[in-house]
């Protein structure tokens, strides 16, 4: 039967007595032990060898709680919580089997069921001769426990706070390093490692410089350091726009990054770190983003933009060096009738062709650029004397009077050039180009294919050019032009063959304006079109009004500018006009210089041939002063030569320009061509080109242009002009 808490057993009933030799002393001591048991803040109890507890002492009891069952007469297994008895068998069995130290740390099932941390401690009592058991300790280790606990769960969150950083670290985009007060690396994240090319162990304590190497992009210096200048100020700073990251293996990439400081508990600076990222992607798009912005996109030449900026800069320098600045602006002679006759795609290739030749052209310090259309601009840094450009400007005409074969097709390309210089024409960007320009210009006005300097006079031609094109708008507008026709003859009866149309411009204010007036301009702007479709329609039906009022009509021919011919409804305005006014196809006669239609040959002889199946009558105009092929010439369904009158002028005087014009006669008559001789004005004249047997003439020797009323009058009155011959 086990003692109860109520049966006042004491510890000395509970041990077994000592041998004989310690009797005395034993019972001596024992009021002290039991006082010292029952005082004891260990809980302190005895089991028998059945593990069965024979007594508790009060602090025992104590953790165990009031209100529950005494302790003694329990299993003391049955003292902690049942999760722990096992393992507290397993130390109790190696403890009575095997000697081993009986400790064990677990939880006390205390009366009320709620549970304390205990430490438990056993000793085997000794003496042979008496009751085997054992006295445990029971020491409350809640509060120790509870502290580990928090302890557990503190490293616990720094732990996962650690990891979470290192995770963060290492999963953000950017490259993240840390360094020492000294500046040696002291942590890098998986993307510098990549970046760098060191692995974090090797770079950990080396020297900044060494791992995160970095330089100026546009002058290869190494960059300064941001980390040191980010603890020198501790603040945040950003690194220079331009810098480049040199990789482990001598790779770079293109890197923007910033440095802050790293401060200790103390808030000292202790050390940096540098955050950085790849920008070469960026960098490259921002580049390819600059360079079109500044280039020409068909030819790849610097644009308009560029070139201001380089002539700015060019005209800064030259400022300061005391040296002269060339413009020279190119614009290419007839582009739009390739543009429109060819269309777009040969044209493209003819501007990528020609900005490959300009280059060729000039010097690598020189710039080119387009413009934008067929304009192309070239500037010449620092030259020394104006002869410097104009020779540039010599070698590119030179250069262009070759044929261009573009994609089979083997074209012309003549360059109108004007030059200005800085400081002489400009002493800014804006003015060196405006006055390049308005000399371009007159070059075009003086018959393309050539250079002009610019000179002061020529602003107020260009003021006159704007004037002239805004009142041929209005005069289109308002019907201010005019027909005159000038007879052709024929030289040997004295007939009158035909008639050649011209214009004339009545301008409220500025008079009776010859076609050299206006003409040039009105091609320039491509007013010509209109204009050219007004004489046109305009000769077509004054000629079927003269032969409806029972005139005799003679076939009246029309000048067509090289921008009509190739503009793309050239063939079906010629058609509209004749069903219009109703007029005979036969009775129209267009005249085009040599050079319009061996511009585009191939195409020129596809629209003749299509005006010949129209029924009407084809002549070429100033004939001698462009450039023909004969193998052309016979393969254009041409009606008509009309020899120019700068042949005709001296042929009576000039033995080189006898031989010319009596081949030319020879020429024509072989290939069965009507021969016309322009500008005939002497006697001597008419006699060579009858002595020759030129079919017809025109010039003030038979007649001047004259108005409609006059030639009408001249129709009325028969077709003979008196010639010295029919007189
Ligand atoms: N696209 C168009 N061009 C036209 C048109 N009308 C005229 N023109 C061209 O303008 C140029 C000058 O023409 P114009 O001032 O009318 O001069 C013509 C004659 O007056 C002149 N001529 C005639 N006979 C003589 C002469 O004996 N001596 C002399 N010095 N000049 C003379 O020649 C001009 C005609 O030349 P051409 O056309 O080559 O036959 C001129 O180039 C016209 O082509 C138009 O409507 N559209």
């Amino acid at each position: 039967m086990p003692a109860s808490r109520g049966d006042a057993m004491t510890m000395q009933s509970a041990i077994p007595p000592a041998g004989e030799d310690g009797a005395d002393s034993r019972e001596d001591a024992e009021p002290y032990f039991q006082a010292l048991v029952e005082t004891s803040p260990l809980g302190i109890f005895a089991i028998d060898a059945q593990g069965i507890c024979v007594y508790a002492n009060p602090s025992c009891c104590r953790i165990a709680g009031p209100g529950g069952e005494p302790l003694e007469g329990c299993d003391w297994h049955h003292f902690l919580c049942p999760e722990d008895r096992l393992q507290a068998s397993a130390a109790w069995t190696a403890t009575t089997q095997q000697g081993i130290p009986f400790r064990l740390e677990a939880r006390w099932l205390c009366a009320d069921g709620s549970l304390s941390w205990v430490r438990l401690n056993a000793a085997v009592l000794p003496g042979a001769n008496c009751r085997p058991g054992h006295v445990l300790t029971v020491e409350d280790i809640s509060d120790r426990k509870a502290a580990d606990e928090v302890l557990r769960l503190a490293e616990e969150a720094l732990f996962a706070e650690k990891e979470r950083a290192q995770v963060t670290l290492n999963s953000i985009g950017d490259a993240v390093l840390t360094t020492d007060m000294p500046g040696k690396v002291t942590y890098m994240n998986l993307v510098a490692e990549k970046m760098t090319g060191w692995s974090r162990a090797e770079a950990l304590g080396r020297p900044l410089a060494e791992v995160f190497h970095i330089v100026n992009g546009l002058t290869r210096e190494v960059a300064a350091d941001p980390a040191r200048r980010a603890m020198a100020e501790d603040r945040t700073v950003e690194l220079a726009t331009d810098c480049v990251l040199v990789h482990r293996d001598g790779s770079e990439s293109s890197i923007e990054d910033s440095a802050a400081p790293i401060h200790n508990r103390d808030g000292r600076v202790s050390g940096a770190v540098i955050v950085f990222h790849d920008v070469s992607e960026s960098r490259a798009m921002a580049a390819r983003m600059s360079h079109l912005a500044h280039h020409d996109f068909l030819t790849g030449l610097p644009n308009r933009a560029l070139l201001t900026e380089r002539l700015s800069q060019a005209i800064g320098l030259a400022r300061r060096r005391h040296k002269q600045v060339a413009l020279l602006f190119l614009d290419v002679d007839y582009f739009k009738h390739i543009n429109d006759s060819l269309g777009h795609r040969i044209g493209d290739l003819l501007l990528q062709a020609l900005a490959e030749r300009l280059i060729a052209c000039v010097r690598t310090t020189d710039t080119v650029c387009r413009q934008g259309g067929d304009e192309f601009v070239i500037l010449l840094s620092e030259v020394e004397h104006i002869d410097d450009a104009t020779r540039v400007a010599e070698k590119l005409l030179q250069v262009f009077s070759l044929p261009q074969l573009i994609d089979g097709h083997e074209l012309h390309v003549t360059l109108s050039i004007g030059i200005s210089v800085y400081p002489d024409d400009g002493d800014n960007a804006e003015a060196v180009m405006q006055n390049a320009d308005t000399a371009m210009y007159h070059a075009k006005a003086r018959g393309r294919n050539n250079c002009q300097l610019f000179r002061p006079e020529m602003n107020t031609r260009a003021v006159q050019r704007q004037f002239i094109e805004s009142g041929l708008r209005r005069a289109l507008k308002q019907g201010e032009f005019l027909l005159y026709y000038q007879p052709k003859i024929d030289l040997h009866s004295g007939t009158m063959t035909g008639a050649e149309a011209l214009i004339r411009w009545q301008d409220p204010q500025l008079g009776l304006m010859q076609p050299a007036q206006f003409v040039p301009i009105a091609e320039e702007s491509g007013l010509i079109v209109p204009i050219g479709r007004w004489v046109m329609r305009e000769a077509c039906r004054q000629l079927k009004a003269w032969q409806d009022a029972g005139l005799l009509a003679v076939p009246v021919s029309v000048n067509i500018s090289a921008v009509e011919f190739r503009h793309k409804s050239f063939l079906e305005g010629v058609a509209l006009i004749l069903s219009e006014t109703g007029l005979s196809p036969e009775l129209l006669e267009l005249e085009l210089t040599e050079s319009i239609l061996m511009q585009d040959a191939e195409a020129s002889a596809l629209v003749l041939t299509a005006l010949k199946r129209m029924g009407m009558q084809l002549a070429i105009d100033d004939f001698g002063t462009g450039y023909s092929s004969l193998s052309y010439l016979k393969r254009f369904p041409i009606d008509t030569l009309k020899i120019d009158q700068s042949f005709v002028h001296d042929v009576a005087t000039d033995a080189d320009d006898a031989t010319i014009v009596s081949a030319m006669i020879g020429m024509g008559r072989s290939l069965k061509q009507r021969v016309v001789a322009e500008g005939v004005e002497t006697l001597e004249q008419l006699a060579f080109l009858r002595a020759h047997q030129c079919h017809d003439g025109q010039g003030f020797q038979f007649s001047q242009p004259l108005c409609a009323e006059d030639f009408r009058r001249l129709l009325g009155s028969g077709t003979r002009v008196t010639t010295p011959h029919s007189q």
